[in-house]
């Protein structure tokens, strides 16, 4: 409500459709258990936002070191809880991310906020730890094609560099994320089986990743076959440890959240202006907007901690370094581009 009058104090929306939206959300606050068909939602959710690394990783453009710098210490200050900041991967496979180190000793960490990094291997790993990454995230996936253009591996060969990683990780007391890529399809093999990624999400967790996110890399999933996929990786690892990464090439990036926020999932990964794709996912749109994702979430009554307003302005800021146009319908709708 706080972030709605703002918006409306600042101008950015008339006080009519800020009275509107307030409506709006108070009906949906209402109808809440309604949505929830039976099942409640959480009362919480963790954002994980991922803009500074999957939202600028694929721009071809490198963006100037000190503008992700402020990039990110603007997030920081909208109250995200989690910001992935880059990537220890080869400069030569993503160009983009060769700043890594820079962009860890440069930024600014809040108290509270989590600062993680991906790390394909080992030597990914030590990188990071050495420009002070606090915590880290494996990235496999379900499908095997997608594992070998992504990371020039099989799965089975990712599974036995991230045990590596996660022997390391244990010793140096750093926890670990694990992602799994394709969960709803995959650019090269189509339609993935659930079992498939309930099978790479299990050895994930079992290798000791704290939380397992499960990335709709290419955005092709629909509510039914995420409560489907969720239904098979729940019955391997508890629904408290996964997270949902949905991509929002067809649009049903908010429909697929709010299926699994039903199923008792807690954290969202998503990025501000909806930016972002990986390089190996041609034709991948960028991930779910963070100011959506927020809107929804505080239109059903749940916590974030997120600023809205605060947001929108890290938003605002990536676009026009960019000098892209906002994805979030909400940043479209209240004109803060
Ligand atoms: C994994 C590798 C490195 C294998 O790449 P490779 O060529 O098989 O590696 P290699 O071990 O044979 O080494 C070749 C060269 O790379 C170097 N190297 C080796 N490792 C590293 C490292 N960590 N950092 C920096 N350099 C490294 C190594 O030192 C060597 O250097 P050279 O002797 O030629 O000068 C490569 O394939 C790679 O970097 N891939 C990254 C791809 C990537 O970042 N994709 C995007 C992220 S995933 C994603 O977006 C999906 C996600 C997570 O968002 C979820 C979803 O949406 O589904």
């Amino acid at each position: 409500m706080a972030a709605v009058m703002r918006l409306v104090n600042r101008g950015f929306l008339s006080s009519a459709m800020g009275q509107q939206y307030l409506a709006f959300s108070s009906v949906a606050k209402a109808k809440a258990a309604g949505v929830g068909a039976g099942q409640t939602l959480p009362e919480k959710v963790r954002i994980v936002e991922v803009g500074p690394r999957d939202g600028l990783q694929n721009e071809k453009t490198i963006v100037p070191t000190e503008k992700k710098i402020h990039f990110i210490d603007m997030l920081s200050e909208s109250g995200l809880p989690v910001i992935e900041a880059t990537s220890f991967v080869s400069p030569k496979w993503v160009p983009q991310m060769a700043d890594q180190v820079e962009v860890m000793k440069g930024i600014c960490r809040k108290p509270g906020v989590s600062y993680p990094v991906l790390a394909p291997n080992l030597k990914g790993f030590q990188a990071a730890v050495k420009a002070g990454a606090s915590e880290v995230a494996i990235f496999g996936a379900a499908s095997e094609l997608f594992s070998q253009k992504n990371i020039n591996c099989s799965v089975d060969e990712s599974l036995q560099r991230f045990d590596e990683v996660m022997k390391a990780a244990k010793e140096a007391g750093v926890p670990v994320r694990g992602y799994v890529s394709c969960v709803l399809g995959c650019p090269y093999e189509g339609k993935v089986a659930p079992e498939k990624v309930a099978h790479v999400a299990k050895r994930l967790y079992s290798m000791g990743c704290y939380e397992i996110s499960l990335g709709d890399t290419i955005g092709v999933g629909t509510p039914g076959n995420m409560a489907e996929m969720l239904e098979a990786v729940s019955r391997e690892v508890p629904v408290g440890a996964l997270a949902v990464h949905c991509h929002d090439t067809y649009g049903q990036a908010l429909a697929n959240i709010l299926v699994a926020l039903q199923m008792g999932v807690s954290v969202v990964d998503s990025s501000v202006a909806g930016l972002g794709g990986c390089p190996y996912a041609q034709g991948a749109a960028g991930n779910v907007a963070t100011e959506d994702v927020v809107y929804m979430l505080h239109g059903l009554g749940i916590q974030t901690g997120v600023d809205l307003s605060k947001l929108m302005d890290a938003g605002a800021f990536i676009c026009r370094t960019l000098n892209r146009r906002t994805s979030s319908k909400v940043a479209q709708a209240t004109c803060k581009l």
